[in-house]
C-alpha cells in the first residue's frame, strides 16, 4: 500500500473526535412514553400543570385548623367537630371553621380554611360517628401543618424541568408523565447494522466447521437499542465487495452504517477498500486493545463506523468510542484499586476486562479478542494507558459495563 492519505493509529480521544465530525446533528422525532426509554431527550421538557396541582394532604387523617390543637395531648384530647370529607379527586366543597375538621386522605386537597393534618394514628373516635364522615374525633396531640405537600412542591406549570441531551431513565419518563406529556421528542438515530465474514452464520441454523454464529450482530443491536437507537438490520454480508456493496446500499434512509468484522489486513477484508474506492476514510486503527483496527469514514453519502470482527473487540469498541459520541454522555467511570496487576502496552491503551468486587477490580483470566465470556462475566473494563503497568494495590480507571 502507498502511504496512506488519511490518519492512521489514533488514539481513543482522537477516534471519537473524528468519528463526532462526521455526524449530522441527531434527527429528532416525537415517540409515545412507552418507546422512549434509554432515549436521550431532543429538547426542554416543561410542565404542562403543578404537582401537586393544590396544596394536598401528605398522610390519612384529619384536615383542621392548627391553633385548634395546640393543646390537645393523650391525657387531654382536643375534640373537633367533623363536617366532611376530602378525598384525592373529589375535594372538600365547603369552607372548615374553627373547632371543625374534616377526614383527609393522601394526596386530597386541603380544604379552605384548613392549615394542619393529624394522623389516624393520632385519633380517637368521639361520639356520633355512625356515618364516617360525620361526628366528632379526638386528637391525641396537636395537628401539623407540615404534613401537607405544597401546591407546586415538585413542579410549577410551564416551568422547565426537564433539558435536552439528558437519557430517558424510567423514572425521567414518569417524571414526562408528571409533567403532562403523552409523548416525548428524542434525538434518534437509525443505524444500520451489517455483519460482514463468509464464515458468519445466523444463530439457530446448523454451524459447518470453521463457522461461528453471528453473535455481533445480536451484541449491537441491544447496544443500540439499549442507548435509544433505531435498528435497520441489515443482515449479514459474506466477504465480496459487490455483497458488501449490496448490503450497505440497502441501507435507505439510515443516518449511519454500523458494521462488524473485515477491517483488519486479511484479503478477504474489504470495508477498507470499499471506503477507500468509493467513499473516503477518515481514519483506520485506533491504540487500543481489544478493537485496534477499527475503521471509520464515509460511503454512499453516509458516515460508518467499521467496527472490528472479533467479538470482544466489536464490542468493546461500541462501548468505548460509538456510544459516547451517539449519546454524547461521558464513559461511565470509576476510580478503584487493583486487586490483581495489570499489564500495559507499549503502544497502545488497553481495556482489560475486570471483575469488580467493592472497592478493588481484579483480572479476568481470559483476555482473548475472541473470549466473549470475558464481556459477560466481567463487570467492568480495566484502562490501563499506554506502557503504564498497573501493580496490585494501585488505583485504576474502569469503565462500568
Ligand atoms: N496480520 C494481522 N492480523 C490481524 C490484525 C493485525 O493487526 N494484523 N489485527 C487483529 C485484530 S486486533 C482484530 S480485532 C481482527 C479484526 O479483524 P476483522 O475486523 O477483519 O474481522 P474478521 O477477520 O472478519 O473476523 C475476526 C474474527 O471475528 C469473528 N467474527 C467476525 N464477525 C463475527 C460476528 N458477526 N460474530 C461473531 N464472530 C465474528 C471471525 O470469525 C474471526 O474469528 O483482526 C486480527 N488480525
Ligand atoms: O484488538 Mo483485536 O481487537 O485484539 O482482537
Amino acid at each position: 500500500m502507498t502511504a496512506p492519505t488519511f490518519p492512521m493509529h489514533v488514539s481513543v480521544a482522537q477516534a471519537r473526535e473524528l468519528f463526532a465530525a462526521l455526524l449530522p446533528a441527531p434527527p429528532v422525532v416525537t415517540l409515545p412514553l412507552r418507546k422512549a426509554l434509554g432515549c436521550t431527550l431532543g429538547a426542554d421538557l416543561t410542565a404542562l400543570v403543578s404537582h401537586p396541582s393544590a396544596t394536598e394532604s401528605a398522610l390519612d387523617g384529619i384536615a383542621c385548623r392548627e391553633a385548634d390543637t395546640l393543646t390537645a395531648s393523650a391525657g387531654a384530647p382536643v375534640a373537633l367537630r367533623v363536617v366532611g370529607e376530602s378525598r384525592a379527586g373529589e375535594p372538600f366543597a365547603g369552607e372548615v371553621g374553627p373547632g371543625e375538621c374534616v377526614r383527609i386522605y393522601t394526596g386530597a386537597p386541603l380544604p379552605p380554611g384548613t392549615d394542619a393534618i393529624c394522623p389516624v394514628e393520632q385519633l380517637r373516635e368521639g361520639e356520633g360517628t355512625s356515618a364516617v364522615e360525620r361526628g366528632t374525633v379526638e386528637l391525641l396531640r396537636p395537628a401539623r401543618p407540615g404534613d401537607v405537600r405544597p401546591e407546586g412542591g415538585d413542579f410549577h406549570a410551564g416551568e422547565t424541568v426537564m433539558s435536552a441531551g439528558l437519557r430517558l431513565t424510567p423514572a425521567r419518563l414518569a417524571l414526562a408523565a408528571a409533567l403532562g406529556h403523552a409523548q416525548v421528542p428524542v434525538r434518534r438515530w437509525r443505524v444500520a447494522l451489517l455483519s460482514t465474514g463468509d464464515e458468519v452464520v445466523a444463530p439457530g441454523q446448523p454451524l459447518a466447521p470453521g463457522q461461528v454464529y453471528d453473535s455481533n450482530r445480536v451484541g449491537l443491536a441491544a447496544l443500540l437499542t439499549e442507548a435509544g437507537y433505531e435498528v435497520l438490520d441489515l443482515g449479514h454480508a459474506p466477504d465480496s465487495p459487490a455483497a458488501l456493496r449490496e448490503r450497505l446500499g440497502a441501507a435507505g434512509g439510515a443516518d449511519l452504517l454500523l458494521t462488524s468484522g473485515g477491517v483488519s489486513m486479511g484479503r478477504y477484508d474489504f470495508m477498507r477498500d470499499l471506503l477507500l474506492g468509493e467513499g473516503e476514510i477518515t481514519f483506520w486503527k485506533v491504540k487500543m486493545r481489544p478493537g485496534g483496527p477499527a475503521l471509520c469514514g464515509r460511503w454512499g453519502g453516509l458516515p460508518v463506523f467499521g467496527l472490528p470482527g472479533n467479538p470482544v473487540s466489536s464490542l468493546v469498541v461500541f462501548q468505548v468510542i460509538v456510544r459516547p459520541v451517539l449519546t454524547g454522555e461521558p464513559l461511565p467511570t470509576r476510580q478503584v484499586t487493583a486487586a490483581t496487576p495489570f499489564a500495559s502496552l507499549a503502544d497502545k491503551t488497553a481495556f482489560w476486562r475486570g471483575v469488580l468486587s467493592g472497592d478493588e477490580v481484579r483480572d479476568y483470566p481470559r483476555q482473548g479478542s475472541g473470549v466473549l465470556r470475558s464481556l459477560s462475566d466481567a463487570d467492568a473494563l480495566v484502562v490501563v494507558p499506554e506502557g503504564q503497568n498497573i501493580a496490585a494495590g494501585e488505583r485504576v480507571e474502569v469503565v462500568l459495563l
